[in-house]
């Protein structure tokens, strides 16, 4: 049985202010209480999983035993298909320690090189925990193509280098409300709001 989401305050167990924001945005409809797991003081969990489900579990189960509340966690990054859906679940941690991600994206730009396939799917896993650790996880994908040089400043991360197929902008370049037309975090919203929210 899929559980509902009846409670009032939900932590989001992120600590990338980007990822809050659009979450926050997400949210905001259904006028839920929502805090961040840097409000709380709670620390980051390492993620030691091999996949987005895996990871977002478990940064939302750390989250919801340690503040007693229920728990949304993200895990998501960018997979580009000539790198073998690099950087993938490693998305954050090729931007280094100070996440720096004008570094990452010359990363990802220089490891494809010229190869012609531009591929690159952005992932979004969303786990909702509580703290008697039922869970419910939901996924979400946007296909697209990467760009260089990046364009726009808008988004976090990846978004200037990654342009949804069918657009003629960058995630970087478009308006955050389009962005949530489409986005692998909106669809996977979709799903969890289907499940747990109507
Ligand atoms: O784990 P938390 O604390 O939530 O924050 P994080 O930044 O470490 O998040 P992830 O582990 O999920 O790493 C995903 C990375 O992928 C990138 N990413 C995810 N969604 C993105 C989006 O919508 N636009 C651009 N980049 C995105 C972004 O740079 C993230 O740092
Ligand atoms: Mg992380």
């Amino acid at each position: 049985m899929v559980r509902r989401f009846t409670e009032k305050k939900l932590v989001i167990a992120s600590h990338n202010k980007g990822k809050i924001v659009e979450i926050a945005e997400l949210l905001a409809p259904f006028g839920i209480d929502v805090v961040s797991a840097g409000d709380l003081g709670l620390p980051e969990p390492e993620e030691t999983e091999n996949s987005f489900i895996g990871n977002a579990q478990l940064k939302a189960l750390a989250a919801a035993r340690a503040a007693k509340l229920p728990a949304l966690a993200d895990d998501s990054g960018m997979a580009v298909w000539a790198l073998d859906g690099a950087p993938g679940i490693y998305s954050a941690r090729w931007a280094g320690p100070d996440r720096d991600f004008d570094m990452a994206m010359e990363k990802v730009n220089t490891a494809v090189g010229n190869h012609p396939d531009r591929r690159a799917d952005f992932v979004c896993a969303l786990s909702l925990a509580w703290p008697d650790d039922h869970v419910e996880n939901f996924e979400g994908r946007i296909e697209g193509d990467l760009v260089w040089p990046k364009r726009g400043k808008n988004g976090f991360g990846y978004d200037p280098m990654f342009q949804p197929r069918g657009y003629d902008q960058t995630f970087g370049e478009m308006p955050a409300a389009k962005k949530h037309e489409m986005s692998h975090r909106a669809r996977a919203f979709d799903q969890l709001v289907k499940a747990c929210f109507a």
